[in-house]
C-alpha cells in the first residue's frame, strides 16, 4: 500500500532548518503558471489553419487581430513559451525550481493542462526527462545525505484508479488519512536503484497507459496519469540526531478536454471523453473556488478522483507548477480561450508548502543504544590504562544521553500538546457545525418546508430531521429518523389502503356517468373523507444504543415494497378515475360548463384542510387548490340562477339534496320556481348531476394524486436516509476533512450553476432517461427552494456513477451478471426512449418547426430516419450548456410539458425517477442499494 502525499506529523514539523539547502519556511505562495504554445501541426497546416495568437512579450499573449486594432483582452502568466521554445527551456523556467523542492522535503506537483492534442504528453515527457537528470545529479553532489527514491504510478481511467506498475491489481480504492491525506490503497511502490532503473519503470507506465486515436490526436491519452516520486533523505546532525526529509513529486499528465463534435468520437471514446471532461470540470471548479480565496468554503475535491488525489497540490501543502499547453490554430480558439481562463484562475491559487521533516525517535534510540553498548563493552575491557579515560568518556556520553532524553521528552510533550489541540479544534468544529446557522444546504439533507435550523436531536426538534451533515450526523439520530419515517410509512399505508379499498369497490363498476354513478361517487367521497386520519408522527421513538444502521436500512427497504405496491395501486386507481372522467359525454365543453369552470366552487372535500397537509410536498397542485378557495371566498355571488343552483348542488352532492336545496331556495325567497317544460328540467337536472359528479370525481382524483405525492415524498425521504447512511458507513466519509464539510459561503446561484453542470454530466454518464433529465432541468432553475433537490440528485448520481464505473471496470468474475445487465438495459431503455420520442416528432412539431430543427441540428436534407437522427442528437453533449438547454426544450415539446404554455410543474416530476416510457427496464435508484447489497 502506498501512502498519500507525505506530510510531517504535527509534532515533528520544524521550520526551515538552516542545514537544508533550498528549504523555505512554512509560507504561502502562488502556483507557478506558464503557457506553452506548440507549433501548428501537420493537420492544421494541411487545412491552412491560421495563427490566432500573438506574443506581446515573454509573459503575455493576446488574440491576433487581423486589422491591427487594439485588442482588449490579454493574458499574462509567469511565462509564455512560444512554439520555438525547447522542452529544456520549458523545464528550466516552468518546472525546475518547483520539482527540485522535493529533494528538500517540500511536496511538489507539476502538471500539464490543455485541450486534447495541445502537447501535454509531449511537454511532460520533456519535463520528466530533465527532472530525472537533475535529481540524480543532485543526489550525486550531496554526499552528507542518504537518499531513498520510490516510484509509484497510477492512471485514472473512466473514474477508476489503476496501478500502472501492476495493472492486474484491478481498480484501486481511495481512503482518507487524517495526516497523509488521500491514500490510494494497494498502490505498488518500487524502490529506485539508479536513473536507468527509473527511466525503465516510467517507460513501463507509459506503455501501460490508456491511449486511443481521435480526430485531433493519433495517440490521445484517454486517462489522467500521475507519476509519483517519493524522495526521502536523511542527514545526521552533530548530536547524532537523525533528521529525515520526505516529500513527493507528482508529475501529472492530464487527459485533454475535448468536444465530441471536434474529436468525432463515438462509443468507448465518447464515454472516455465524458469522464475526462467531468473530472476536468471538477478540477476547474476547484481551481476557480480556490482562486476566489474561498479556501474555507466547500471545495469539491471529492467530486472526482483526480482532485481527491491531487488535493494537497491544490491549495495545500505543496508547491505546484501548471503548464498550460495550447494550439495556436484559429480552429481551436474557443478551447484555447478556456485553457487560458483556467490558467488565469490558477494564477490566483495559493499553496502553503512546508518542509516535511521527521526527527526519527526510533532511529535516535537505536543510535543511542548502539553507543551505550559500545561504551559498556569498552568499560568492561581489561585495559587498565584506558579505564579512567573511558570512564570520563562514558560520563560525558551519559550526560549527552540525558540531554537527548530530555530533548526527546520535550519533543513528545510538544507532540501530545499539538495533538490534543487538534482534537479540541475538531470537536469545536463539530459542535459549531451542529449548532451553526441553517442557511447552508450543501451536504445537508432535509425534506420538508425548505431550510430549517439544525438543532440538537435530543432537544426534540421537529423539522431539522434529516438536515444534518452526513459526515457529522450521529448514527443514532439517523436511526431515529429511519424509525420516524417507518411510522409515517405505516400510517400513510393504512390511510391509503382504506381509501383505496373503498375506491376499488365502487369506481370500477360505475363509469357510465348516470345518475346512479353520481350518487355512488358522492357516497364514495364522503367515505373517503372518513378514512382520512390525521397522522401526527409520534416523537416518542426509542432508539437503543445497540441499533444497527445497516439493519435499519435493510428493514426499511423491505417495507419499501409495501409502499411500492401502494404506488402501483394508486396508479391503477388513478387510471380508473381518469376513465371515469372520460366516460362523461363530451358535452362538457358547453359554454355553461366552461363558465362554471372559471369561478370554481368550494369543494365538499378539501385536502388543503387535511391534517396531513404540513407533511405534504407543497405542490403546485395544492397551491392551486388554495387559490381556488380564495377566489371563491372573494367572489361576488352569481346572480345567474343556474350557476348558483350548480354551486348548491356541488356543495350538497346528491341529486336528492340538490332538489331540496333548489326548492328551499325558491320558497325561502318567495320567488316562484321558474316553470319550464318537464323535458327541459330533466335535461337540466341531468346536467347538474353530471357536473356535481364530475366535480366530486375531480376531488377524488386530487386526493389520489396527493396520496401519490405523499408516497413519493416518503420514498424520497427514504432515499435521503439511504444516502446518508451510505455516506456515513463508507470509509470515504470526509470526517477528517473539516474543509469539505465546511458550510459554503458562495452564492447559491454559483453553486446552482456548478451543480447543474455536474448533474448534466452525470446524467450523461449514467444513461439516465432524457425525459427525466428534461423534467428535472426545466423544473429546477435555481430557485432557493431547489437546493435540496439539486443536492439529492447530485448525490444519487455521484453514487450511481461511482459504482457503475467501478463495476464497469471490474473483471466479469468480480461482477457477477446483475449490474452489467442493468447498465446495458438502461442504455437499451434510453434507446427505446429515443425511438419513442422520434415517433412524436411528426405529431408534436409542425412541418415548419421540424425543418428548422433539421437544419439547426445538421440533419441531412434527405433520408428515412431524420426524426430519429434528430432525437439521437439530443442530450449528447453534456459539456455544452446551450446544447443542453435546447435539447430540453425540444424534448419538452415532444412530451408535451409545455403544451398549456405553462412551465412544467413539480407534480410531473416523479421522485422515484422512473422513465415514463419504460418503467421496467430503466435502471432506477433502487439499483443503487441493490448494488451495495443493502
Ligand atoms: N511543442 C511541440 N513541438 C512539436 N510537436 C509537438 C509539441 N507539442 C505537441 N507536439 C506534437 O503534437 C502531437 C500531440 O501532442 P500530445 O500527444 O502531447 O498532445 P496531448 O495534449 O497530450 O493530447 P491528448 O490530451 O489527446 O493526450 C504529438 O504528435 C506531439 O509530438
Amino acid at each position: 500500500m502506498m501512502a498519500g502525499t507525505p506530510s510531517t506529523p504535527l509534532s515533528k514539523i520544524q521550520r526551515t532548518p538552516s542545514s537544508t539547502p533550498g528549504a523555505t519556511r512554512d509560507r504561502e505562495e502562488k502556483m507557478l503558471v506558464t503557457v506553452r504554445v506548440r507549433p501548428l501541426n501537420r493537420r492544421e497546416q494541411a487545412l491552412y489553419d491560421l495563427i490566432a495568437w500573438d506574443f506581446i512579450n515573454d509573459r503575455t499573449i493576446v488574440p491576433r487581430n487581423p486589422n491591427n486594432e487594439r485588442t482588449s483582452t490579454s493574458y499574462t502568466f509567469d511565462k509564455v513559451f512560444s512554439p520555438a521554445c525547447t522542452s529544456h527551456e520549458v523545464y528550466s523556467e516552468g518546472a525546475k525550481h518547483v520539482s527540485l523542492s522535493a529533494l528538500t522535503g517540500i511536496n511538489a506537483t507539476i502538471f500539464a493542462y490543455g485541450q486534447t492534442g495541445s502537447g501535454k504528453t509531449y511537454t511532460m515527457r520533456g519535463i520528466t526527462e530533465n527532472v530525472i537528470r537533475d535529481i540524480f545529479d543532485y543526489i550525486k553532489s550531496t554526499s552528507d545525505r542518504d537518499f531513498v527514491l520510490k516510484l509509484s504510478a497510477l492512471e485514472i481511467y473512466n473514474e477508476t484508479v489503476v496501478d500502472l506498475l501492476n495493472r492486474d491489481s484491478g481498480p484501486l480504492r481511495l481512503w482518507d488519512d487524517p495526516e497523509k491525506g488521500t491514500i490510494v490503497e494497494k498502490l505498488n511502490e518500487e524502490v529506485i536503484g539508479d536513473s536507468q532503473h527509473l527511466r525503465h519503470l516510467i517507460g513501463i507506465c507509459e506503455a501501460q497507459r490508456q491511449v486511443g486515436e481521435t480526430a485531433l490526436n493519433d495517440k490521445s491519452s484517454r486517462s489522467h496519469q500521475i507519476i509519483r516520486l517519493t524522495i526521502e533523505s536523511t542527514v545526521r546532525e552533530n548530536l547524532g540526531r537523525v533528521k529525515s526529509f520526505i516529500a513527493s513529486l507528482n508529475l501529472v499528465d492530464l487527459a485533454g478536454s475535448e468536444r465530441a463534435s471536434q474529436t468525432n468520437v463515438v462509443g468507448t471514446r465518447l464515454v472516455e471523453g465524458s469522464h475526462i471532461n467531468r473530472s476536468l470540470l471538477t478540477l476547474t471548479t476547484v481551481i476557480r473556488k480556490l482562486s476566489a480565496g474561498k479556501r474555507n468554503s466547500h471545495i469539491p475535491y471529492r467530486d472526482s478522483k483526480l482532485t481527491r488525489i491531487l488535493q494537497s497540490s491544490l491549495g495545500g501543502n505543496a508547491r505546484t507548477a501548471i503548464i498550460c499547453t495550447m494550439s495556436p490554430a484559429l480552429s481551436h480558439v474557443e478551447q484555447t480561450r478556456n485553457t487560458l481562463l483556467f490558467a488565469t484562475s490558477a494564477k490566483e491559487v495559493t499553496n502553503t508548502a512546508r518542509v516535511n521533516m521527521v526527527v526519527s525517535d526510533k532511529r535516535l534510540v537505536k543510535e543511542l543504544q548502539k553507543e551505550v553498548a559500545r561504551l559498556e563493552a569498552e568499560l568492561h575491557s581489561p585495559d587498565p590504562f584506558s579505564s579512567s579515560c573511558l570512564k570520563n568518556l562514558l560520563e560525558e556520553k551519559e550526560l549527552k544521553i540525558r540531554q537527548m532524553e530530555k530533548e526527546m521528552k520535550e519533543l513528545k510533550r510538544q507532540r501530545d500538546l499539538a495533538q490534543s489541540q487538534l482534537e479540541l479544534e475538531r470537536k469545536t468544529h463539530k459542535v459549531l457545525k451542529q449548532d451553526g446557522p441553517s442557511s447552508h444546504v450543501v451536504k445537508c439533507l432535509s425534506f420538508p418546508n425548505g431550510p430549517v435550523p439544525v438543532k440538537n436531536l435530543s432537544a426534540g426538534r421537529e423539522n431539522s430531521s434529516l438536515r444534518q451533515s452526513a459526515t457529522s450526523i450521529d448514527p443514532l439520530a439517523l436511526i431515529h429518523e429511519i424509525r420516524k419515517l417507518e411510522l409515517r410509512q405505516r400510517q400513510l399505508g393504512e390511510e391509503a389502503n382504506r381509501a383505496l379499498e373503498v375506491l376499488h369497490k365502487e369506481v370500477a363498476s360505475h363509469i357510465s356517468g348516470s345518475q346512479d354513478a353520481a350518487e355512488t361517487i358522492a357516497k364514495l367521497l364522503s367515505e373517503i373523507k372518513e378514512v382520512q386520519v390525521a397522522s401526527s408522527v409520534s416523537e416518542e421513538i426509542v432508539v437503543r444504543d445497540t441499533a444497527n444502521l445497516k439493519d435499519e436500512i435493510s428493514r426499511l427497504n423491505m417495507q419499501g415494497t409495501t409502499i411500492e405496491s401502494l404506488e402501483r395501486k394508486l396508479e391503477n386507481v388513478q387510471k380508473s378515475i381518469d376513465m371515469l372522467v372520460l366516460s362523461f359525454p363530451s358535452g362538457e365543453e358547453t359554454s355553461e360548463s366552461k363558465s362554471h369552470q372559471k369561478p370554481k366552487k368550494i369543494l365538499p372535500f378539501s385536502l388543503s384542510n387535511s391534517g396531513n397537509m404540513p407533511n405534504l410536498i407543497r405542490s403546485p397542485c395544492s397551491t392551486k387548490w388554495k387559490v381556488i378557495e380564495h377566489d371563491q371566498e372573494n367572489r361576488t355571488p352569481e346572480i345567474n340562477d343556474a350557476a348558483s343552483l350548480e354551486n348548491s348542488v356541488a356543495n350538497q352532492v346528491t341529486p336528492q339534496k340538490c332538489n331540496e336545496v333548489r326548492n328551499s331556495n325558491a320558497s325561502r325567497e318567495g320567488t316562484p320556481v321558474p316553470r319550464k317544460s318537464n323535458s327541459v328540467n330533466v335535461k337540466k337536472m341531468q346536467r347538474l348531476f353530471k357536473n356535481a359528479a364530475e366535480e366530486n370525481i375531480r376531488s377524488i382524483r386530487t386526493y389520489v394524486t396527493e396520496l401519490k405525492e405523499r408516497v413519493a415524498k416518503l420514498q424520497y425521504q427514504k432515499q435521503l436516509l439511504v444516502c446518508q447512511v451510505l455516506e456515513l458507513e463508507t470509509n470515504e466519509a470526509p470526517a477528517n476533512n473539516p474543509d469539505e464539510t465546511a458550510h459554503p459561503s458562495m452564492s447559491w446561484d454559483l453553486v446552482f450553476q456548478d451543480q447543474r453542470k455536474q448533474i448534466v454530466m452525470l446524467w450523461h454518464l449514467c444513461h439516465v432517461s432524457i425525459i427525466h433529465r428534461t423534467q428535472f432541468y426545466l423544473l429546477f432553475k435555481g430557485d432557493t427552494a431547489d437546493q435540496i433537490y439539486m443536492e439529492v440528485e447530485l448525490r444519487r448520481l455521484t453514487w450511481l456513477e461511482q459504482h457503475l464505473a467501478e463495476l464497469g471496470n471490474a473483471s466479469p468474475a468480480l461482477l457477477g451478471d446483475e449490474p452489467a445487465v442493468s447498465v446495458s438495459s438502461s442504455i437499451k431503455a434510453l434507446k427505446q426512449e429515443r425511438e419513442y420520442l422520434a415517433k412524436r416528432v411528426s405529431t408534436r412539431l409542425t412541418n415548419e418547426e421540424r425543418e428548422m430543427l433539421y437544419v439547426k441540428w445538421e440533419i441531412p436534407p434527405v433520408g428515412k430516419q431524420r426524426r430519429l437522427q434528430l432525437v439521437n442528437k439530443l442530450w449528447t453533449d453534456p459539456y455544452d450548456m446551450d446544447h443542453v438547454r435546447e435539447s430540453a426544450e425540444i424534448v419538452a415539446k415532444l412530451v408535451g410539458f409545455c403544451e398549456s404554455g405553462e412551465h412544467v410543474s413539480r407534480e410531473m416530476f416523479e421522485l422515484n425517477f422512473k422513465s415514463p416510457c419504460d418503467k421496467k427496464s430503466w435502471m432506477g435508484w433502487n439499483l443503487i442499494s441493490n448494488l451495495l447489497h443493502l
